[in-house]
């Protein structure tokens, strides 16, 4: 019987699953009942079985939820405010009023799924940014394909840091994995091809699930299952799709929200008696209670924040760095320290040879002089996992040291191809930060022979000679200083210097480990890699450093060399320290608390990947918001420690690509800059609509107001109708379209927010009810009262319905509706910087909200000219001049404002304070 972990085995109809095949089968017959080889499938086999099975994904259940994704709109607590309100309204006999209430509500919770679908989706084709790749044999020849192609039949190759695509068993090879995906247990688990005792299948040592990830060691897994037919496929299969978490910007402002609602209601049940005072009868002062109540829930902030965040998170992706949480976008624009790595980061990552030295013949051209090398050209050759198929066009794959070391040895004439060097290899010891070498033992036409490359101190301590042109020479104290002198003098040209060595092996090396295979090595010489820094690079520093945010490199290369790099990108430009992986391993914490407080830029050279989370941690410790890069195994603790964790995508472990925060397809240090700068506008983004949201409440508010404070004299200005109107029918968009306003000039010349500082503070609240407010509230009731005088009313005068001057008060409280609109025009273009004139942005560098007022236009016309809306809001029809009037209030609202921001800059003399820039 086949073993499964729970339940019967999956339909195999279609080939997913081996159902059919049995797991605790030899593996010759897995391979008979797979129609599968230790080659791997063909291509076309393989094409076609990609076809019939369908690709490796896992099923979503996105499309049921929305019915349930709707109706928890409807339910949401806002709503059943305004549910209550629609329920007194029709109890106080206003149905109309009740059901326009109620298709607020509905048509509210439609633009909230809408939007929060939108934000959903924005977040799911996130991963079309980052395909996952996985390598595997194809006929015989080792190919990297998206993971989403792999099929049943196909032979995984499996490597430090790799996830497992799909469910398999190992045929080669040893590896640990990391199964906490699956189990939950997170330390990692050793799995090895061969081992096969009975047990439960999670448990057995020779079998792979996708899911988990490789954290040791290499290995080949034939696939057994794809797609839902893996173990982690019918666990998402029974939990559904992730939930979205609130982020702290979110849960801030339902917070705030909820304030303002239970001020909204308080207000509400205050005015209730004072309206009884005012002499209005029970119900009209209900439906005016009503109508205090729902002009202020603000019903719509939630979703336009999420949504804001959203897009932000979409461009950023468009722009190389893929955010995997949108909180992470808001946490962006407060960073204060960057720890970047050095090689890809800040340099290209391509590396070309540059400079050559060897003890007999001193400093010379890699290139040229590398035939007159022989050993350390074969040394170069063999110790390499690269791939130089055409040394010609410098085209391969692999790590770029190595490719660059290839070009050395095929200068002196050697075979570069990655097949020769397999066939002639013999053992290996790979490459890892913390030796920092690596070893292979070959057969070599002279016989067999041991063969390192690495970091120069790395390498040397398991030297005892060193060759002086033709002949070996012990390495003593004296020869280590030359050698040490040679390295300095190449790394202070920024180069990353590469010790080789070498010496004849014995069948004993093959088994040996690795300290043993490492002894009594023969220095050959060291080469010296150029690896340029990115173009991009010197900018982006400067540009973080106006910003407010430090840089520091942590990096595995020389500290010369790495010291080399960051100045020439403009690192430390206000001050440099150099801390080498050893000093950091002595400072006490109170020590690297106190070095990293020094407001210096710090290169820490040569530190092992765990070290990266001291730093973190003492950073963290300091009360700085740290964004950290990484690419390695190790560096997953520090990515998942950090504010914000950066992974390399380009070169990057999916290890780390899982622990980070971001991903950066392009590898590039601009790219963290930029999602910094686009973190600040998006949040800066979230508080423009947050004052021009709220603007509006006061020219709503003031209406109920004078009509109570004044004993009824003066006729209520708008009616709860009209409110509904702005509320619904006019503001949304233009709301929306500030939440994609581009950043404000300066936005990167500001120092970072600090991390406790709310999105709401007292100065917006100030300058949306203060100033925008107050400016819209006097000119609205101005000509409300304008029109009524100049109809002949006098306070008073009754203008209920059949009244005389009933015609006079509709075309007042449409004065009153119209110019709300209008000065919620002038809000939004006021509210499109909080700091800069409007000129300095440009009118017309926000597209979308000029269709948000046109559309806002459109809709308050048809309220005052289509009959039928004209009846149920109570409006009447405004003649030319009054209608021009009335327009006026945009830009003088608009120009209160710019007066204010134009004075506060003025009073900061061009040169706002970190304060005052930050205050809107
Ligand atoms: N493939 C390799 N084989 C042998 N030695 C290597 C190899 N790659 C790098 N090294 C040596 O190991 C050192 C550390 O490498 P590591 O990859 O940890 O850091 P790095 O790439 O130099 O820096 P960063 O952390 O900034 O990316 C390098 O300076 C180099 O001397």
């Amino acid at each position: 019987m086949p073993r499964t972990a729970g339940g019967p085995p999956p339909a195999v109809a279609d080939g997913h699953h081996v159902g059919t095949a049995d797991l605790d089968a030899p593996l010759e017959r897995l391979w008979h009942e797979l129609r599968s080889g230790p080659e791997g499938l063909d291509e076309r086999d393989a094409a076609r079985r990609l076809r019939v099975q369908g690709p490796n994904t896992l099923p979503t259940r996105r499309a049921a939820s929305w019915p349930r994704a709707l109706g928890r709109q409807v339910v949401h607590p806002l709503a059943l405010l305004l549910w209550a309100a629609a329920g007194l309204a029709f109890l106080a006999g206003t149905p109309v009023l009740a059901v326009a209430i109620v298709v607020v509500v509905v048509l509210n919770a439609v633009l909230a799924f809408w939007q929060e679908q939108h934000a959903e989706h924005a977040v799911a084709a996130l991963e079309a940014y980052l395909p996952a790749r996985t390598r595997v044999l194809r006929g015989g020849v080792a190919r990297e394909i998206p993971a989403a192609e792999v099929v049943v039949g196909d032979v995984v190759l499996l490597t430090e840091g790799a996830a497992v695509p799909a469910d398999g068993r190992l045929v080669a090879g040893a590896v640990e994995v990391d199964m906490s995906a699956l189990t939950g247990e997170s330390v990692p688990v050793a799995r090895r091809a061969g081992a096969h005792p009975p047990g439960p299948l999670l448990e057995a040592p020779d079998l792979v699930f996708r899911g988990t990830t490789c954290t040791v060691g290499t290995a080949r897994a034939v696939v057994t299952g794809t797609g839902a037919h893996t173990e982690i496929g019918r666990i998402a299969a029974l939990t559904g799709h992730v939930e979205h978490r609130e982020s702290p910007l979110e849960q801030q402002v339902r917070r705030v929200a909820w304030l303002i609602a239970a001020v909204a209601v308080g207000t509400g049940a205050a005015f209730l008696p004072i309206g009884l005072l005012a002499g209005l009868s029970f119900t009209a002062a209900l439906v005016f209670a009503i109508g205090l109540l729902v002009a202020n829930v603000p019903e719509g902030l939630l979703p336009t924040i999420t949504l804001a965040l959203a897009a932000g998170v979409r461009s950023l992706a468009r722009h190389g760095a893929v955010v995997r949480r949108l909180s992470a976008v808001e946490t962006l624009g407060s960073t204060t320290v960057i720890c970047t790595d050095k090689t890809g980061t800040l340099t290209e990552n391509r590396m070309r040879p540059h400079a050559f030295w060897s003890a007999g013949g001193g400093r010379g051209d890699p290139e040229r002089d590398a035939a007159a090398a022989p050993v350390l050209a074969r040394v170069a050759q063999r110790c390499s996992d690269a791939d130089l198929p055409d040394p010609a066009r410098g085209t391969g794959s692999g790590d770029p040291t190595e490719l660059a070391l290839l070009a050395v040895a095929a200068a002196a004439g050697l075979d570069t191809r990655a097949a020769g060097r397999a066939r002639d290899r013999r053992a290996d010891h790979a490459f890892d930060p913390v030796h920092q070498r690596m070893t292979t033992v070959d057969d070599t036409p002279d016989g067999l022979a041991v063969h390192t490359k690495g970091a120069v101190e790395a390498v040397l301590a398991r030297c005892t000679a060193i060759r002086r042109g033709r002949d070996v020479a012990a390495l003593d104290e004296a020869a280590r200083e030359e050698v040490l002198r040679a390295t300095d003098g190449l790394a202070a040209e920024g180069l990353r210097v590469l010790a080789l060595a070498g010496r004849p092996a014995t069948a004993a090396d093959l088994v040996a480990p690795r300290e043993e295979v490492e002894t009594g090595l023969v220095l050959e010489g060291l080469v010296g890699l150029l690896d340029r820094p990115r173009a991009s690079v010197p900018p982006a520093v400067a540009r973080c450093h106006a910003a407010g945010i430090r840089v520091h490199v942590v990096t595995g290369d020389h500290p010369v060399t790495a010291e080399a790099v960051a100045r020439s990108v403009g690192i430390g430009v206000h001050g440099l320290r150099v801390v080498g992986g050893d000093e950091l391993a002595r400072l006490r914490e109170s020590e690297l608390d106190a070095l990293l407080a020094t407001g210096d830029e710090i290169v820490f050279a040569r530190v092992a990947p765990e070290q990266k989370l001291r730093v973190v941690e003492a950073l963290e410790h300091l009360g700085e918001v740290v964004a950290v890069t990484g690419d390695g195994v190790n560096d997953a603790p520090a990515l998942r420690r950090a504010d914000i964790g950066v992974a390399m995508g380009a070169s990057g472990t999916d290890v780390a690509r899982e622990a980070a925060t971001m991903v950066l397809t392009d590898d590039d240090f601009a790219s963290i800059e930029r999602a910094v700068a686009a973190g600040r506008r998006v949040y800066d983004d979230v508080r423009k609509f947050v004052v021009y949201i709220f603007a509006h409440a006061v020219p709503e508010v003031v209406p109920f107001l004078l009509f109570a404070l004044s004993g009824g004299a003066i006729p209520l200005g708008l009616t709860v109708l009209q409110i509904l109107a702005i509320d619904l029918g006019t503001e949304t968009l233009p709301a929306l379209a500030l939440g994609r306003e581009p950043a404000e000039p300066g936005v990167m010349d500001r120092p970072p927010r600090p991390r406790s500082e709310g999105v709401i503070r007292p100065r917006m609240l100030w300058r949306a009810w203060g100033l925008l407010g107050v400016t819209s509230a006097l000119l609205t009731t101005g000509a409300f009262l304008l029109v009524l005088l100049r109809g002949g009313w006098t306070p008073g005068a009754p203008t209920g319905p059949g009244t005389a001057l009933h015609p006079v008060y509709l075309e007042a409280t449409t004065a009153t509706f119209v110019g709300i609109v209008a000065c919620q025009i002038g809000t939004a273009f006021a509210a499109r910087t909080e700091h800069a004139s409007l000129r300095s942005v440009g009118l017309g560098t926000n597209p979308l909200l000029w269709w948000g007022i046109a559309f806002e236009v459109v809709v308050t016309a048809a309220f005052v000219y289509l009959p039928v809306a004209r009846d149920v809001v109570g409006t009447a029809p405004l003649d030319a001049p009054t209608v021009a009037l009335l327009l006026a209030c945009a830009p003088i609202v608009w120009g209160v404002d710019e007066v204010d921001r134009w004075r506060r800059r003025r009073r900061t003399t061009g040169t706002p304070s970190p304060d005052e820039r930050r205050t809107p």
